[in-house]
């Protein structure tokens, strides 16, 4: 499939800028479809870094799946060392979004929204650790974050910006990377490694904090906040919520990675809650 034009598109609005640039929104010409640009500027990597740039756009190329923003395109201007990555336009916007909102008029999210959310996350991450086995190896997303989670227009979970935060850790654009590292696994902490638990570790802080309108672990300095992770220790979430939901998410915020369960053994506890959940 030959890759797009520039002039094939154009740009409706802006969303926001992220640690790879700015994001826009965008309209294909030929169909009138809304779909979504992120601008990523290569003209300070290395050779190897946009050969790497090359083999991540491939990768998300091949992730097709209801829970993951669903690649599209990807248009290379040579004479602007700018790549675009065209993907799906989710226009319920992203959890850091919605749970700002509610943090601000002081209304906690419902508990079955959380059980869906964590369902649908877990499903886009299965894939990702199945559809990369037989290339050897697991593609983890390495950042999911509430800023990397969209609704779409029916409310469905959307996991974005997989691949990004590899590009960004290993190139000229990690300078660029911003924000506290709330999510940050103890492993990483301990010993910087990284496995596709690490990204069970980051659900698990997504969805406490979808309860809590807070992280887990929060401190003054990257010390304290490095400090606290390591010791895993958290308060409960809101009285609102059910002991079963507080202890499914305390399951993925285990400090130790082994301790923490596998993801086949969360869908098959998530598809017995939640019936409605089982593909048809
Ligand atoms: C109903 N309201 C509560 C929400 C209104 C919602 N409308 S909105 O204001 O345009 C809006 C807001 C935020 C997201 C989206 N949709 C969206 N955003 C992406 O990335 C955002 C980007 C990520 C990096 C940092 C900068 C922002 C996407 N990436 C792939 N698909 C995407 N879709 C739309």
């Amino acid at each position: 499939m030959p890759s797009g034009k520039l002039d094939d598109y154009v740009v409706v609005g802006m969303i926001g800028s992220g640690s790879f640039g700015q994001c826009k929104k965008i309209r294909r010409i030929c169909d009138g479809k809304v779909l979504v640009w992120k601008e990523i500027n290569y003209k300070e990597m290395t050779e190897s870094e946009k050969q790497q740039l090359v083999t991540e756009v491939n990768l998300l190329r091949e992730l097709k799946h209801t829970h993951i923003v669903q690649y599209y395109d990807r248009i290379i201007d040579r004479s602007q060392s700018m790549l675009y990555i065209i993907t799906e336009y989710c226009p319920g916007g992203d959890l850091a979004t919605l749970i700002s909102q509610h943090r601000h008029q002081r209304k906690l999210l419902p508990e079955c929204f959380i059980w869906q959310v964590m369902h649908q996350i877990l499903l886009a991450l299965e894939e990702c650790h199945r559809s990369k086995e037989n290339v050897g190896g697991k593609v983890m997303h390495r950042d999911i974050k509430p800023a990397n989670v969209f609704l779409d227009g029916e409310g469905q979970v959307k996991l974005g910006d997989f691949g990004l935060a590899r590009i960004l850790h290993n190139t000229s654009l990690a300078k660029t990377f911003v924000g506290t590292p709330y999510y940050m696994s103890p492993e990483q902490y301990s010993c910087n490694s990284y496995d596709h638990r690490s990204d069970l570790w980051s659900i698990g802080c997504l969805l406490y904090e979808l309860c809590a309108l807070k992280p887990p672990f929060v401190a003054s300095s990257q010390y304290k906040l490095a400090e606290y992770v390591c010791n895993g220790r958290f308060s409960r979430i809101p009285s609102k919520y059910s002991d079963d939901l507080h202890w499914t998410i305390s399951q993925l915020l285990h400090v130790k990675p082994e301790k923490r369960p596998l993801l086949s053994q969360l869908l098959s506890l998530l598809e017995e809650k939640i019936p409605l959940a089982k593909p048809p």
